[in-house]
């Protein structure tokens, strides 16, 4: 049995209070899963502690059974973060870009190329591949981070509300470059407010409140865990609500 993509155990963050509060999730490899939770309930905080952007107060974490907070450089080896506003650097084209991110892979540079031309193209950046970032909209920034996040063949990919301000059009470009990859065996986790996305893309959801996990499962189990109700907005906000009762 291969180890499962991310494990975190007994996973703990917090600021002022706590944010993050014993969170236990494993999401196995080859999965597409999407953690959804009310605006503050911690899912940017798990996906940064993940990333080795902040570091948990207390717990472990687990990326293809590598133990990422021992070994940070190996985790991060496998992995690309997305996160929800894009740095990229703006007085770069996305081809000089993403020439740079791979050469902080270490990406051979014939296989760095060919794989930012595809992503360049894939992601219906072509006719800007050579126009500085620095011009471009948020929407063409998120696309070209996505990119760079890609560009070294991460096995998971973790991605902060990677959907929002794109238009109907790069949305899919975007949708279809993650269901690409999952198909051909990579891991994606994200965090998204779109719940048709959820609804549509992923095979499990994560329902966070409160900094714990509230509820888990395809949305088929969901829907049987709530009662009758027939669309994920339906179901997220009942379980929320519950989630705040039991509080
Ligand atoms: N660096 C920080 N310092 C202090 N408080 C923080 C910090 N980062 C996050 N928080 C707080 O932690 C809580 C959870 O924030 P987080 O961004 O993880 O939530 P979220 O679920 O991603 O929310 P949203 O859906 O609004 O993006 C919020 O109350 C936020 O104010």
């Amino acid at each position: 049995m291969p180890p499962p993509a991310l494990v975190l155990s007994g996973l703990a963050k917090a600021f002022d209070r706590p944010v993050v509060n014993g969170l236990d999730l494993t999401i196995d490899a080859g999965e597409f899963y999407a953690l959804l939770g009310p605006n503050g309930a911690g899912k940017t905080t798990i996906l940064r502690m993940v990333a080795g952007l902040l570091r948990p107060d207390a717990g472990a974490i687990s990326v293809f059974g590598i133990d990422a907070l021992a070994d940070p450089v190996a985790a991060k080896r496998l992995m690309a973060w997305v996160s929800d506003e894009p740095m990229v650097y703006e007085r770069l084209t996305p081809l000089e870009y993403l020439d740079f991110v791979a050469g902080l892979w270490q990406v051979e540079p014939a296989r760095a190329r060919a794989a930012a031309h595809d992503l360049v193209d894939w992601l219906g950046l072509g006719p800007h591949a050579n126009e500085l970032c620095g011009g471009f909209s948020k929407g063409m920034l998120q696309k070209v981070a996505l990119a760079g996040a890609l560009v070294h063949d991460p096995r998971l990919i973790i991605l902060d509300e990677p959907l929002t301000g794109l238009d109907a059009g790069s949305a899919r470009q975007v949708k279809d470059v993650l269901r690409a990859r999952v198909a051909s065996g990579v891991t994606v986790i994200m965090t998204t407010h779109i719940l048709e996305v959820a609804e549509r893309m992923a095979e499990r959801i994560g329902v966070l409140s409160g900094g714990r996990l509230i509820a888990e499962g395809t949305l088929a189990e969901l829907r049987e865990r709530v009662g009758q109700q027939s669309t994920l907005e339906d179901i997220f906000l009942d379980l929320v609500a519950r989630g705040n009762a039991a509080a």
